[in-house]
């Protein structure tokens, strides 16, 4: 069993959702460590999916499924692309059922749902299916981004595995895996950090080893030096932007954290960084692009939880209320408590520099 989970409410839940990221990590994993060029196809928006990401869906969905039937989904991953690959069908099954092979997450899971059991095709396929909900104001929805990062995932770096649970348009509960991700700084030798915060109980983090203890996260409020993080493609965010409201905040030139996925939420939740920008590549000449809910949902959870404050690069709270998408809000800043409002004004100037210039 894992070790005691640090929350008092929503405790099914989250034991339901630790387990089922976890199962969900040992496959992305191996998949990560083993990807051929079949084993990633891309989507008709031209994002890649991989085997990874759609065995990690069905298999978080088969957990939720059976704890807890009437919830909703709201999964980035549909069967478009395994209803016509028979190929990547049968891997991505095949996967899904090495998930829950008997002794292969080691003694976590012993005695927990699944172990041992297989699931036919058509079981797969039907969890992938349950992804399609349209979010919205009312009733429980779960998040699933099962591989956040994948082009990070893809050159073998930082990618999460994400969970979160919506009640009511709030994010109450978030887990976030990060494989990749050293437990005491960015990268160091021992990889493998999990995440997880509960609606005004706290956030907190363990490495994801068997039964490591949990650790409460804390983002100091002027973490020093300050440092921003930021995404590592340039088409996900207005990089120079983010790099003259760094100027305007007093960050060192070149000492940006560039990492995918939401692993930068972890990392500044536990005091690393200081600040996450995300300004639109619009405000550059790039498309127009609306966030995801499953890409901020649980990430957003811990750092508010963590002591830092989460908003849009207009300093509106996110509103995960609105469907699939937070269409009520652009861009994101998430920071530090003592960095947050200058952070959010340094946006606005630099987007009024940079107005000019485009
Ligand atoms: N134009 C865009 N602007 C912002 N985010 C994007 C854009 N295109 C894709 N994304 C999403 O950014 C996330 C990765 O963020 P990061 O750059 O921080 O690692 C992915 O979930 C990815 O979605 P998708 O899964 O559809 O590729
Ligand atoms: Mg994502
Ligand atoms: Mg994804
Ligand atoms: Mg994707």
């Amino acid at each position: 069993m894992s070790s005691a989970l640090p929350i008092k409410t929503y405790t099914k839940e989250a034991e339901v959702a630790v387990q089922a990221v976890l199962r969900a990590c040992h496959v992305t994993k191996s998949v990560q460590d083993t990807l051929k060029v079949d084993d990633k196809v891309s989507k008709p928006d031209k994002s890649p999916v991989t085997i990874g990401d759609l065995a990690a869906q069905a298999l978080i969905t088969l957990h939720l499924q059976n704890a807890f039937p009437e919830d909703k989904i709201v999964g980035e991953e549909d069967t478009t692309e395994l209803r016509k690959n028979d190929g990547l069908r049968n891997k991505v099954v095949g996967l899904v059922n090495e998930g829950f092979a008997k002794g292969k997450l080691g003694k976590e899971s012993e005695g927990i749902w699944g172990e041992g059991e297989s699931f036919s095709e058509d079981s797969v396929l039907t969890a992938l299916d349950l992804g399609s909900h349209t979010g919205g104001p009312t009733g429980r929805s779960w998040t699933i981004d099962p591989i956040d990062g994948t082009l990070g995932f893809l050159r073998k770096e930082q990618y999460a595995v994400c969970l979160a649970l919506i009640v009511d348009g709030i994010v109450q509960l978030g887990v976030l895996a990060c494989p990749n991700l050293g437990t005491t700084a960015v990268t160091d030798s021992q990889t493998g950090v999990l995440f997880l915060a509960k609606k005004n109980e706290g956030g907190w983090m363990r490495s994801l080893k068997d039964d490591a203890k949990w650790e409460k996260t804390t983002i100091p409020e002027h973490p020093t030096p300050l440092r921003f993080l930021e995404s590592v493609e340039s088409g996900h965010s207005a990089h120079s932007v983010q790099a003259r409201i760094g100027e305007l905040l007093g960050v060192q030139e070149g000492t940006s954290l560039r990492m995918d996925s939401q692993a930068k939420y972890g990392a500044l939740g536990r005091g690393e960084g200081g600040c996450y920008l995300r300004i639109p590549t619009k405000y550059i000449g790039g498309k127009d692009y609306q966030e995801k809910i499953w890409d901020h949902a649980s990430g957003s959870l811990l750092i508010s939880e963590s002591g830092g404050v989460v908003s849009d690069m207009h300093g509106a709270p996110l509103d995960f209320s609105r469907g699939r998408t937070l269409s009520a809000n652009e861009g994101i800043v998430a920071a530090a408590s003592g960095v947050h409002a200058k952070a959010v004004e340094s946006v606005k100037k630099a987007i009024e520099e940079f107005g000019k210039k485009v």
